[in-house]
Parts: structure tokens; C-alpha cells; sequence
């Protein structure tokens, strides 16, 4: 039996990083007895181990929660859970147009930040009826007057409804449930009775039962034995069972319009199915497709190496698998003459790189070296065609490009006004251009346009320092634009480490070219030889550090006949030699290369 519409609430949450989406999101699956208090794992909806460590949710996930409200009328209300952050902006928007209502969470101590700008306005665009909750209420410094006032100043919302909780002690937290289904509507269409049509949510691996299809049934209805069909790929399947999320999977015998759940039907790979397609009855199928979903385009690449020539297959077999859980994330074979075989990575961003780079060396137990993170550029050729560049390795002669374009993005950033000189500067030595300085409260709102390749290195880490933690972000990428970008290369002891070539924006490139020097300096171990190390762009060299020859033994320092120590010594030198790469007669130490990436001013 399928719920009748007006019974039927879908939503998501909306929030900055750590305001408490997800503590909140426990809460209402404990308050409606969807688990057992004693099954509640911390943040159940965080499933994968580095979400978990890392306090952060990465893949958007669905639970159904029946809900009897005050009225005394059963509801069933889903939640669709989102990730906060700006690398999975693309997860978000795709939850988002799968339901009608969202709740704002907003912490009554920090108030609005940069994501809960991007989150909910996205959420106004979807045309989402929004509830504002004013979460962590319990701490001292929290302030739900004041916060109430700058939502409605700010964002513009009407915030006089408002729900004060605190998620962590449970205070308020029912409120939220009677809030969704009298501030949010339910689902504005749905026939029954009419063909088939669904929307292609998310999709997963499951390595029982294939890939698990996440679906919002607008018409119709989605049951076992149905022949469906994929109205964007055109591909078919037979769909074996159909279920829903409580959080855990059961399985239900139909899935009606306005409701959410998943599918199987023996699909072998994420990768057959496209977020955002529309799914009808092959035999009934409706006439019109929705609104289609662009893909997710990685914007950040790198090169994924592994230490040890010999684990090459095993990274191989690898980024497959993960592949095989996110779509978003692609590679295809690399070889590197300093690094040999690998991998070129496309990311979604930054964080999107760290966490595929953290799960193949934790979960496959791989020891990888990444090359310099690079974004997408686009080279207009003397010929008139266009090229896009992953890889500074690949850049074309120099005389046959016409010109350089680089990705821009339009970031907004908030920050207490006592860090705004720092900020201002940041963006400023960036190539940023200021588009808007406004006032939230005591706080700035800095809306700056910056080339892509200047924030993907370390602009988030500096923006953190620069603000002791206070200011937050998120970005958006806007348009390309020409720049004067060269390559520089990197020379040590001679030799080209094509891993560590790089585009600059021509003014950066000595500053750079120099602090990396510098930094390989430091973190090139001395050998017996001296070795230059040189950043220089076409033939001319920028920049020059000498690593000075090495004199003594290292176990000259073990006197006498400790042998223990000296074992120890050698040790750990061999444990430092796992991770190093050799470069002619040169070892570079993994360090090396990711130090002399992240650089500061
Ligand atoms: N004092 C207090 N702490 C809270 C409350 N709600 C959440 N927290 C804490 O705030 C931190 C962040 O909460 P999360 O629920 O993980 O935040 P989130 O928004 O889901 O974060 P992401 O999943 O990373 O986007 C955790 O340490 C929570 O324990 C609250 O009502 N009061």
C-alpha cells in the first residue's frame, strides 16, 4: 500500500559544516522509533569509517521515518541527508530537487556562515518550503534572538517560526517533527494511475546485491517484476526488489508517487546509471523525461603513483572498485618518467582527493605518491582547436598555443572583522578580484572572484590560519578566462621531475618557483653528491637551491657496541627509504612532494 500524498513530507537539511545536521538527523530517527535506542550508533547516517573519523558526510542518504503526529494522523516523512561540503555542492543539489521542504539548521552560536548561504539559497531555487531550526541552544554562548534576526536579515527568510533546539540533548527536537509536516508541504503532483516516472536520486555498490538504485517516484508505481527503462541511457532491467531506508533496508512491495526508495535489478555498475535520469515501465512509459541533472565534472586532477613499482596492479584493481561507488571520481592510466606507472585522478575537489587518496592507502593498503593537484585548463591552439589540459606534463609546445584559459570561481567568504585585513590580502596575492564587501552583523561578507588554480593548493588551509579558524567558505565555479600562465618545470640534480611541473600564472612563477626550491632543500635528504635543485620555465632557470654533499656515516653516531640502537637506526633509515622515489642517482622522499606543494606566502 502506497501513502496518500498528503501524508507524505520529503526534506532535507541544510547547514554550515558542524552546525549540527547530522547530530539533528539522529535525533529525529531515534524520536519517531525507526532504531532501538540501544542499535543508535553515533551518526548512523555517516557510514563509511572516514566520514565517521573525519566528522563529515559524503554520500547524500535517505531514511524513512513514520511519524504520528500531534493531530493523531501517521505520516510518513523522508529525510534526505546532504553533504555540507563545498566539494559535494553537485550531491546537494541533486537531493535538493528530489524534495520540497528544508530544514535550515543554523548554530545559535556561530549564526550564518558561507555554506549555510550557498545551502539554503540553493534550497530557494528548488522552490523548498523552509523550516529554520536554531540548534545548540543548550551552549552558553548561544544567542537564538540575535541569530533569529540575522536569518531573516541576511538570507531574508521569515524566521518567526523558528524551532530552538538543541540536537545534542534532545530539547525541542519534537518540535522539528510537528514543524515538517504543518511548515512543509507534501509533495505538489503525483497519479498513481498514470505511467511510471521517477527520478534517479543517487546509486551505489553493494556487494550483495549490485548496484542499489535511489529513486523519488513522481507517478505511477515502482514494483518487482516491472521492466523498466532508463529514459536518458535507454538501457533496461528487470527490477528484482524494491525497498526503503529505516535507516536499515527493508524491503516493501511497491513504491508509490511522492515516495522515496531504492531499487535493485542486477546492474553491474554505478556508472550505468545517471543522476537525475528518469526511470519508466519500458512496457507503459511515460511520454515527457524530467528535467535532466548535468553531470558532476571533476575539476581537480592529480597523479596517483604508487611507491613501490610492483604495487601497480593492486592500485589498478583498486581505483576501480572505488570507482565503481562514485561516479564522480575518474582516472585513467599515467606514465610518469620519474614515477612510472599510475594513475590520472579527477576529482571533484580537494577534500574529494584527500579522501579517495586516504581510502586507497588505509582500506587498500597502498602506499601512493600524489602529483601536484592541477584544475582543468583549456589551451586554444594556432590551429584553432581547443585542448583541455589535466596534466602540465601533456602541455603542448609552447609556439603552437594560442592562448590559456583557467577556470574562475566566485567565492564567498565570512569572516569576524578583525581578520579582514588578512583576508583581503590573501585574496588579493590570489589574483583575486573583489566583487562585494557587505556586513552580517559584526561579521564581513566578502564576495571574491579567483582563478581556480589559486585556491586549489592551500587557499583553505591559509584562510583558516589567517582567521584562527573563524572565517568559512564555499565556491562556485563561474566562467573560464584567459591568463598568462606558464609551465614551470622542476630539475633536480639535473633531471626533470615531470611530477612536480606545474602551470603558474606568470607573476607567481618565480615567487613559487623559488619557495620550492627552498622547500626541497629542506626535504631532500643530503646524498653522497651535491645536488642542485632548479624551478626554471622553458630554459630558463627561476630558481636554484644546492643540497649539500653528505660527509659522515649515520651510524657513526652508534658508538661502541650498542647494536640495538644501530639496528634501530638502520630501520628506521630503510622504514624512510619505503617512501622514497628515485630520481636518476637522487632519492625524494614522498614528503618532499607533498610539502613542496602546500605552500605558504
Ligand atoms: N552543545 C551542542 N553541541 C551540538 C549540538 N548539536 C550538535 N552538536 C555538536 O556539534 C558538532 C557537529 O555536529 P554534527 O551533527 O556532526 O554536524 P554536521 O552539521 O552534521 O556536520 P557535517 O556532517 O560534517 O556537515 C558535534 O561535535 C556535535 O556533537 C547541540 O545541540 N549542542
Amino acid at each position: 500500500m502506497t501513502t496518500p500524498l498528503d501524508h507524505i513530507r520529503n526534506f532535507s537539511i541544510v547547514a554550515h559544516i558542524d552546525h549540527g545536521k547530522s547530530t539533528l538527523a539522529d535525533r529525529l530517527i531515534q524520536l519517531t522509533g525507526a532504531l532501538e535506542e540501544r542499535d543508535m550508533k553515533e551518526q548512523v547516517l555517516d557510514s563509511m569509517d572516514i566520514e565517521r573519523e573525519r566528522g563529515i558526510t559524503i554520500k547524500a542518504q535517505t531514511v524513512r521515518l513514520n511519524y504520528r503526529a500531534k493531530n493523531g494522523e501517521d505520516y510518513v516523512l523522508n529525510l534526505i541527508d546532504t553533504p555540507g561540503h563545498v566539494d559535494f555542492a553537485y550531491e546537494v543539489s541533486r537531493s535538493l530537487a528530489a524534495c520540497e521542504g528544508s530544514l535550515l539548521v543554523v548554530d545559535a552560536s556561530q549564526g550564518v556562515e558561507a555554506q549555510t548561504l550557498a545551502n539554503v539559497y540553493q534550497a530557494i531555487d528548488n522552490n523548498h518550503e523552509i523550516v529554520v531550526v536554531l540548534n545548540k541552544v543548550d551552549l552558553p554562548a548561544a544567542e537564538p534572538e540575535r541569530i533569529r534576526e540575522q536569518v531573516e536579515e541576511v538570507i531574508g527568510l521569515d524566521a518567526s517560526n523558528a524551532v530552538l533546539i538543541s540536537a545534542k540533548t534532545g530539547l525541542g527536537v519534537p518540535d522539528v517533527l510537528e514543524a515538517i509536516v504543518h511548515q512543509l508541504p507534501p509533495p505538489r503532483e503525483g497519479d498513481i494511475a498514470a505511467p511510471l516516472k521517477a527520478m534517479l536520486v543517487d546509486s551505489w555498490y553493494d556487494a550483495y546485491l549490485g548496484v542499489i538504485v535511489l529513486v523519488r517516484i513522481i507517478d505511477g508505481v515502482l514494483k518487482k517484476g516491472q521492466t523498466i527503462r532508463m529514459m536518458g541511457t535507454g538501457a533496461k532491467y528487470l527490477v528484482e526488489r524494491t525497498g526503503v531506508f529505516k535507516p536499515a533496508r527493508v524491503n516493501v512491495d511497491e513504491l508509490g508517487p511522492g515516495e522515496f526508495g531504492f531499487f535493485t535489478g542486477s546492474i553491474k555498475e554505478v556508472a550505468d546509471t545517471r543522476v537525475g535520469d528518469t526511470i519508466t515501465e519500458d512496457r507503459r512509459p511515460t511520454q515527457k523525461a524530467l528535467p535532466g541533472f548535468k553531470p558532476a565534472q571533476p575539476v581537480v586532477f592529480c597523479g596517483l603513483f604508487p611507491v613501490d613499482a610492483a604495487d601497480f596492479e593492486d592500485l589498478r584493481a583498486a581505483v576501480g572498485k572505488l570507482r565503481l561507488n562514485d561516479a564522480s571520481f575518474s582516472y585513467e592510466m599515467e606514465t610518469s618518467a620519474a614515477l612510472g606507472f599510475g594513475f590520472r585522478c579527477g576529482f571533484l575537489g580537494l577534500l574529494h582527493l584527500e579522501i579517495i587518496q586516504e581510502r586507497l592507502e588505509r582500506e587498500f593498503n597502498l602506499d601512493l605518491i600524489a602529483t601536484a593537484p592541477s584544475v582543468v585548463y583549456r589551451m586554444n591552439l594556432i590551429d584553432g582547436t581547443v585542448k583541455e589540459l589535466h596534466n602540465p606534463a601533456d602541455m603542448p609546445d609552447v609556439v603552437k598555443i594560442a592562448s590559456i584559459e583557467e577556470p574562475w570561481i566566485r567565492a564567498t567568504i565570512l569572516t569576524p572583522d578583525d581578520y579582514l585585513g588578512g583576508i583581503l590580502k590573501l585574496c588579493q596575492d590570489r589574483r583575486g578580484i573583489q566583487a562585494d564587501l557587505s556586513y552580517v552583523g559584526k561579521r564581513a561578507m566578502l564576495t571574491y572572484d579567483l582563478p581556480l588554480n589559486e585556491v586549489v593548493f592551500d587557499f583553505y588551509d591559509r584562510l583558516k590560519s589567517i582567521s584562527k579558524g573563524y572565517a568559512s567558505f564555499d565556491y562556485h565555479l563561474t566562467n573560464y578566462r584567459e591568463g598568462d600562465l606558464v609551465k614551470m618545470s622542476i630539475l633536480v640534480n639535473d633531471e626533470p621531475v615531470d611530477a612536480l611541473s606545474m602551470l603558474v600564472h606568470r607573476t607567481a612563477a618565480e615567487k613559487r618557483g623559488r619557495a620550492m626550491c627552498e622547500k626541497l632543500k629542506e626535504l631532500i635528504p643530503q646524498h653522497l653528491f651535491k645536488i642542485p635543485i632548479q624551478a626554471a620555465i622553458g630554459g630558463r632557470i627561476i630558481a636554484r637551491e644546492t643540497v649539500s654533499a653528505l660527509r659522515k656515516d649515520v651510524t657513526a653516531k652508534c658508538y661502541g657496541g650498542d647494536v640495538t640502537r644501530k639496528r634501530k637506526l638502520l630501520d628506521k633509515q630503510k622504514e624512510g627509504k619505503k617512501r622514497m622515489r628515485q630520481f636518476g642517482k637522487v632519492d625524494i622522499p614522498q614528503e618532499a612532494f607533498i610539502q613542496a606543494l602546500k605552500m605558504g606566502d
